[in-house]
Formats: C-alpha cells, sequence, structure tokens
C-alpha cells in the first residue's frame, strides 16, 4: 500500500512580487527517497523552506503524517519528525563528532538539564540511550572510526555525513536533504549516496534536492521535477528524463 507521509497542496510564496512558489503540490510516500529537481529558480529551496517551516507560505497547505503542519516553527516541526540538512554545511564548532551528535540528541531544548535537576538517574539513562544514538548513527554513517576527532577536521564528505546524521539524532521520519553530494568529488558523492539508500526504510524516508543527475538516478525511487515555481511532472528518473516538457524546462524554453 501506498501512504503519504508529505502532502503539499497548492503552495504560494512570493518575493517583491516573483513568485517563487505558484500553486505548487505534490505527495511524498512513506518510505521512500523522493527527488526533487527543476532548473535554477524553480522553486526548490523556497519549497524545502516552506515545508521546513523556516518561511511560512502565503497561501496552500502542508500536511505530514496526517497533521496540518502548515505555518508552524521550523522547532515544532522538527519535534514533529521532519528535518531538513542544508546544503553547505553550518559551521561545526569546537566540538568532536560526538559531541556535535550529542548536540542535536534532545528532543526539546532544555530538556536534559531539565531531567539533570528532577530526577538525576533518568538523566543518566537518558544519556547513555543518547550516546548510543550517536554510536549507531555514527557507525551506519562509517564515521565511527573519526568519532574522537574534532567535526571541523573532517573531509568535505564526512561533514556531509555528519550533518545528515545531526538530523538523524532527532528520530525523524521525513529528511530533506539539501544538495547532499555538492561540493564533494564524483566517487564520494556516490558513497554518500549509498550510505543514504542504506539508510532509508519504511520509518525513514527523504525528500532530496539534488542538481547532479546520475546521483538522483542512484538515489531516487521517484523524482517530482518543479518549474517556474509549480509541479511539472514526476515518474521514475527513466521516465522523467525522456519527458520533453522536462527537457524544455531545463532548456529554459516553456511549454
Ligand atoms: N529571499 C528571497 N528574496 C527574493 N527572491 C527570492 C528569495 N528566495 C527565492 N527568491 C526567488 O524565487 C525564485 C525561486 O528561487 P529558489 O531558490 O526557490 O529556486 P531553486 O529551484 O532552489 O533554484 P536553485 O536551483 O538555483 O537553487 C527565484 O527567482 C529566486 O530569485
Amino acid at each position: 500500500m501506498k501512504t503519504e507521509l508529505l502532502k503539499v497542496r497548492d503552495v504560494a510564496r512570493s518575493f517583491y512580487g516573483v513568485h517563487a512558489l505558484n500553486g505548487a503540490g505534490f505527495d511524498v510516500r512513506a518510505g521512500s527517497i523522493t527527488g526533487l529537481i527543476g532548473p535554477n529558480g524553480a522553486g526548490k529551496t523556497t519549497m524545502f523552506n516552506c515545508i521546513s517551516g523556516v518561511i511560512p507560505p502565503e497561501s496552500g497547505r502542508i500536511e505530514f503524517d496526517g497533521t496540518d503542519i502548515t505555518g508552524w516553527s521550523p522547532d515544532a516541526i522538527s519535534r514533529r519528525g521532519l528535518v531538513r540538512t542544508f546544503q553547505i554545511a553550518r559551521g561545526f564548532p569546537k566540538l568532536t563528532v560526538l559531541e556535535t551528535l550529542l548536540l542535536h540528541g534532545d528532543d526539546q531544548p532544555g530538556e536534559r538539564l531539565g531531567i539533570a535537576l528532577l530526577r538525576p538517574g533518568r538523566a543518566r539513562e537518558r544519556e547513555q540511550e543518547l550516546t548510543d544514538r550517536a554510536h549507531d548513527i555514527a557507525r551506519r554513517l562509517k564515521l565511527d572510526h573519526v568519532i574522537g576527532n574534532l567535526s571541523a577536521d573532517l573531509s568535505g564528505g564526512q561533514k556531509k555525513l555528519l550533518e545528515i546524521g545531526r538530523a538523524l539524532m532527532g528520530r525523524p521520519k521525513l529528511v530533506l536533504l539539501d544538495e547532499p553530494v555538492a561540493g564533494v568529488n564524483p566517487s564520494l558523492g556516490r558513497d554518500i549516496a549509498d550510505r543514504i539508500r542504506e539508510l532509508a526504510g519504511p520509518d525513514l524516508s527523504f525528500l532530496v534536492v539534488e542538481h547532479d543527475m546520475e546521483i538522483v538516478a542512484q538515489l531516487c525511487d521517484r523524482v517530482i521535477v518543479m518549474a517556474a515555481g509549480r509541479h511539472l511532472t514526476e515518474g521514475t528518473f527513466d521516465e522523467i528524463m525522456q519527458d520533453r516538457t522536462v527537457q524544455d524546462a531545463y532548456l529554459g524554453r516553456t511549454a
């Protein structure tokens, strides 16, 4: 059975008269790795910003896991199980890989301090759970051998994986990946794509904005194409590559 984890309907958002999103909508199925592609300026980043709560849409509806999350704050959305990574991995403070992961393990800001003051025994259990989760995520991302290293000293590809690791610490159901292989060499890009494929499963889905079409082909079960702020078409990678409207959109020709 195909169940929709994310439903985006008629979302609109403009900036100073430019219609970045102009009634865009699509579904993301639970258990999938779905690509979101389109030429420059199609509205992909704005769509990620609207879904993750960074920018509220002017109109339309975004439903995640059966709940209307339209206009919710990024914190509220991530607590519900929808998180995002950023294209340019945000600066890592002077922390090790393990510490960086642990920093993103709290469900609520201040949660650990509250538990530590009220229930010290529970606080130790919680620390252990988080540490176990961080080690598990590091192992799955093949970062376990550098878990004690400073995050700032990691290679470009390892930093990209750590950015995904940070997102996973909150036990999300859906991760929005913003150009997960941008800036790394093709072989490392394929490795990162392999890691993402290994992570995906019935309880963890991905929506991926990526310009590298080889990676989209390797990674995505299904691909949604946006152009001029709207949903243009969708299908398997092979289907959309043969679609004339997609070729026209990339060449800047309007249908
Ligand atoms: N904060 C903003 N202020 C003004 N215009 C914006 C802003 N954000 C996006 N836009 C405009 O909205 C349109 C869609 O931009 P968006 O970044 O969402 O597209 P994109 O598909 O992610 O493009 P790219 O692939 O180049 O990253 C573009 O015309 C862009 O210039």
